[in-house]
């Protein structure tokens, strides 16, 4: 049986969901993978707790002051890291130095926060190259919405021609919220703080620089562009009253907040607005927290996905999915998980 140390750098909610669901999918790993996938620890901004034999649930709470930080990661001998730290595309946040380290290391890295990628993402792409190790960011890039997986699979060998896409939940909650039914905007934005899908300064959402970081994340690891921030216009929905809600409404339209890029011969153009559609779209009708992207290639058209799911379980499943196809690499071929009788 092959052995797979996995360590989770960032243990709020995203990084406990992912735990709690590694330690359910333990028995399916081992039979579907021939792998044995220990958590073998786990860290916060100032506590951690580490253990080579694998950590169960219990010990979630029992973390000690102190073991944080790359260094106790890497000390830890854990193959691959999970990082589901803060995301803050100014710095690169914490997880940064988390991600880097790693990468140099060689361990497969799986990213959730988007900072990293955003501020230093070239770095790292080329860092996970040179050290022959994998990394891959589903959780980053939209979680439950499948998105570069679109593009580095379903649409293979396509030119795409342009991307456009709801890939903020906050948001796209909010502007549902005030649309049908009638909050006002700091009232949906309490609601979507409950709902655990907020960043924790909420104004990374409803300023747009959430979709723009997801934007720019698929546009450079999906489809190989070099854009940075100062490439994008970015416009947030902050200014969004009742009377443009109910003039939109009155004609028929659905604002929603997307991300949206175009690629002319390889001149590729990024922008974070509001948009409005009429009711036939199928962005008309992503509701709630959900998000949907539309692609539309040279050679295969218009291509359209729109994905929901509840948070955290949503974006720890995604993460989870960047670990199975790290091991179906590295351990070979996946055995069909066997049926149980019911
Ligand atoms: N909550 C959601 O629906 C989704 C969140 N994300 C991203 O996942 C990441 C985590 O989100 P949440 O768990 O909701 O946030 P959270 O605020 O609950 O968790 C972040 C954790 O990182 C820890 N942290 C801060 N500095 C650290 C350091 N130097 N070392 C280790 N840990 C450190 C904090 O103590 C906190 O526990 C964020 O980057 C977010 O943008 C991505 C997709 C969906
Ligand atoms: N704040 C983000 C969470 C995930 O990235 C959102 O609302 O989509």
């Amino acid at each position: 049986m092959n052995v797979a140390r996995v360590a989770i750098a960032g243990f709020g909610s995203v990084g406990r969901a992912t735990a709690n669901l590694l330690l359910s999918r333990r028995e399916a790993y081992r039979q579907v993978y021939r792998t044995d996938v220990r958590l073998v620890a786990v860290c916060g901004s100032r506590s951690g707790i580490v253990d080579a034999n694998g950590l169960e649930a219990e010990r979630f709470d029992l973390l000690e002051f102190g073991l944080s930080g790359p260094d106790f990661i890497e000390a830890s001998g854990a193959d691959i890291l999970i990082e589901a730290g803060p995301s803050d595309f100014r710095t690169g946040g914490p997880g940064l130095a988390y991600i880097r380290s790693a990468l140099s290391a060689g361990r497969d890295t799986i990213v959730i926060s988007k900072g990293a990628l955003v501020h230093s993402g070239r770095e790292l792409r080329s860092l996970a190259q040179t050290s022959g190790v994998m990394l891959k960011l589903s959780g980053a890039a939209a979680a439950a919405l499948p998105t570069v997986d679109l593009l580095e699979h379903s649409l293979k060998g396509c030119r795409v021609l342009e991307i456009e896409g709801i890939l903020n939940a906050t948001t796209n909650f909010l502007l549902d919220a005030m649309t049908t039914r009638g909050l006002g905007f700091d009232e949906a934005l309490r609601q979507a703080q409950a709902g655990g899908f907020a960043e924790a300064d909420p104004r990374n959402d409803t300023e747009g620089w959430d979709t723009a970081s997801k934007l720019l994340i698929i546009a450079n690891f999906g489809i190989g562009a070099e854009l940075t921030m100062n490439d994008l216009a970015v416009e947030g929905i902050q200014t969004v009253t009742r009377e443009r809600i109910e003039a939109w409404h009155a004609q028929g339209l659905v604002p929603k907040l997307v991300g949206h890029l175009t690629n002319s011969n390889g001149e590729i153009r990024a922008s974070v607005g509001i948009k409005t559609y009429p009711l036939a779209d199928p962005l008309a009708n992503v509701r709630g927290k959900d998000k949907a992207i539309r692609i539309i290639t040279d050679a295969m058209g218009e291509t359209v996905a729109i994905g929901s799911g509840k948070e955290p379980l949503a974006t720890a499943a995604a993460a989870l999915k960047d670990l199975e196809l790290i091991l179906m690499s590295r351990c070979g071929r996946p055995i069909p998980l066997k049926k149980t009788s019911s």
